[in-house]
């Protein structure tokens, strides 16, 4: 898979902007503020109509214009596809071909992006949450049932937290409609409990490997599933609903789910949460990212692209070293950097530069 070349239309600070890229290596060098996270945003953009910096689309569009356009030329399934977003304050259309497409799950699959930001580190230090969106917005690229069961279950528990709401009002006890409700609840968890346990097993092993290689030491990272549950069946869940049925009347909203797990990260048996330095961060994330273009290619067999935002300049020698010995013309990809002065690595040599210098675009 890969992206032949982008076209900018007031995004962000760019007025106007065309580029062709490598389908290997390349890298944005350039001063800071002059617009090569923008490039790396809209890449993304264009594959999950999502920016991994913001949903406000009006943040995306040029100061002081009303529309912004990202256009680009994909390889990917052996064909040509041309994928066009035009950015509205209030909403994206997006373009297959020329074709308006309706439906986002019509449009995610034609560019898979693996993105590392500086950001990421929070995957680490950051709450349960932000880790449980990486698991749904990772598993959903390379799982359209997992999409279908997080929809119905979002669905289901809102419709649950509203009829607490109401047995609230009415003093009502647990009855047959929340009973019915739980039970739907608990059969799709079932589904997504598998789905997220499998993931972290198969990125666990990889990140393992990988954190070994770039680290070049002796410490065992391992990704665990917090499950909600222990035993994981349809009655033992029940149970649990009946259980927290009074608090959740309480509080109306629903107390147990897998609306609350975690992906736990371990270094050497210890929470990375806690305990881990910021090289250890950083050194973790990026070897999640690379396993997971491992893991979807096995999945879609094909490697995503990568885009790596900053990544060379808080790494020691070393990991640099060996993160650039990771990467290879197989993955398409992009890394941003404000110099490479000193890097003497191969794959820098060979790599296609480009110089980003757009602060001055009016
Ligand atoms: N909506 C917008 N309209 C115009 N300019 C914008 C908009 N959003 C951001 N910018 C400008 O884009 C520039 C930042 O671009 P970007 O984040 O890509 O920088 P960068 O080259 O990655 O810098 P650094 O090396 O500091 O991370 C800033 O000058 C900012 O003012």
């Amino acid at each position: 898979m890969r992206i032949n070349n982008l076209e900018l239309t007031d995004f962000r600070n760019y007025n106007h902007f065309f580029i062709e890229f490598d389908q290997g290596i390349n890298i944005l060098i350039g001063g800071n503020a002059q617009g090569k996270t923008n490039i790396i945003e809209a890449i993304y953009l264009l594959s999950v109509c999502k920016s991994f910096r913001t949903h406000i689309n009006d943040q995306m569009i040029r100061f002081d214009h009303d529309f912004a356009k990202v256009k680009g030329n994909v390889f990917s399934n052996e064909r040509m596809h041309q994928l066009e977003l035009i950015l509205s304050k209030e909403s994206k259309k997006a373009k297959v071909d020329g074709k308006d497409i309706l439906k986002i799950s019509d449009y995610v699959g034609y560019l898979n992006a693996v993105v590392f930001v500086p950001d990421d580190l929070s995957l680490v230090k950051g709450s349960p949450s932000i880790r449980r969106k990486f698991l749904d917005l990772e598993l959903s690229k390379i799982s359209p049932i997992y999409v279908f069961y997080l929809t119905k279950y979002n669905r289901l528990l809102k419709e649950r937290n509203q009829y607490l709401k109401l047995l609230n009002q009415r003093r009502g006890k647990y009855d047959e409609y929340l009973e019915t409700l739980d039970e739907q609840l608990a059969e799709v968890q079932i589904k997504i409990i598998e789905k997220r346990n499998n993931f972290i097993e198969r990125l666990s092993l990889k990140v393992k490997d990988i954190y070994l290689n770039i680290a070049n030491c002796h410490e065992i990272v391992e990704l665990q599933y917090e499950c909600f549950i222990k035993n994981v069946n349809k009655e033992d869940i029940l149970k649990l609903y009946q259980k927290g049925f009074e608090r959740d009347l309480r509080y109306l909203s629903t107390y147990y789910g897998i609306h609350k797990e975690d992906m736990k990260i371990f270094i050497d048996n210890k929470s990375a949460h806690q305990f881990a330095s910021q090289g250890q961060q950083r050194t973790i994330v990026l070897s999640m990212k690379i396993a997971l273009i491992e893991l979807i290619k096995e999945e879609i067999g094909e490697y995503p692209i990568l885009l790596l935002d900053d990544v060379l300049s808080e790494l020691d020698d070393q990991r640099k070293t060996k993160l650039l010995d990771i990467l290879n013309n197989r993955i398409q990809t992009f890394i941003t950097t404000t110099s490479i002065d000193g890097i003497e690595h191969h794959v820098i040599k060979e790599a296609k530069k480009i110089n980003i210098n757009h602060r001055e675009e009016k």
